[in-house]
């Protein structure tokens, strides 16, 4: 599903590197953790991932292809198979529950009849039935946030990223969108998610990549947010 071999991302000349010869895979249907300091390099990852920057050495392979090598044209096409969720929702303020969701498929030119009946399964399967016609004003935080998932999962994705999901949730909430995203990666969905999230982590036991300054400093599975090495 993901695959770095050797990658090593530096943003400017002189600078030390955000990533620094990164070898790792992600099998399809796994659930993974992302952690570390800040600036570990964990943004830096995801974006190599959605081709958002590109590799300055190594092989960065995304569902079978390797994105470095990817011409512009064809960026598109991945992203549009990979979900991405943030700590900020990014929902459209002017527009309902339905109309955020149903425009990510409009974009992409899918018909009336398959947004009528992909919306509706996909809110539903966000647990936000019956909330369609409400305003991103109107939600609570959690609720934001299962919009922000219903809209990434809509296409059905084979990849769901997700960067600091629960950041701007109480533990409560984030442990429901927590049960969301386990949910979602048992339906056949990888899911890839970078996070500061110690009790989320140590509560779910899934394979946890640590970063310490660019570097892969710890790969374990069912692991805790600040494991022994
Ligand atoms: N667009 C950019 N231009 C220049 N330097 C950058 C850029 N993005 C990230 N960096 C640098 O790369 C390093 C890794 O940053 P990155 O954002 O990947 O870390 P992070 O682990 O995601 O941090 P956080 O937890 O704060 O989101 C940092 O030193 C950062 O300053």
């Amino acid at each position: 599903m993901i695959r770095f071999d050797r990658v090593t991302k530096v943003y400017g000349k002189g600078a030390r590197p955000a990533l620094d010869n990164v070898s790792l895979e992600v099998q399809r249907e796994e659930f993974v953790f992302l952690v570390g300091k800040s600036g570990s390099g964990k943004s830096t990852f995801l974006q190599l991932v959605l081709r958002e920057q590109r590799a300055t050495g190594g092989e960065v392979w995304v569902l079978g292809r390797d994105v470095s090598k990817l011409g512009q044209w064809r960026v598109p096409k991945l992203r549009r198979q990979i979900g991405t969720v943030f700590q900020d929702f990014r929902l459209l303020p002017s527009k309902t529950v339905y109309e955020n969701v149903a425009l990510a498929m409009q974009v992409i030119g899918k018909s009336k009849n398959q947004i009528r009946t992909a919306v509706p399964d996909v809110l539903d399967l966000v647990g936000l039935a019956g909330k369609e016609k409400r305003f991103p004003s109107e939600l609570s935080g959690g609720e934001e946030q299962r919009v922000a998932i219903a809209r990434a999962m809509v296409n059905r994705p084979p990849l769901l990223l997700a960067d600091e999901p629960t950041g701007n949730l109480d533990p409560e909430t984030s442990l429901g969108i927590m049960r969301l995203l386990d949910q979602i990666n048992r339906g056949g969905t990888t899911v890839v998610m970078a996070t500061h999230d110690a009790r989320i982590v140590d509560q779910m036991r899934k394979r946890v990549i640590e970063l310490e300054d660019g570097q892969v400093v710890r790969d374990q599975d069912r692991g805790v947010y600040g494991g022994a090495r």
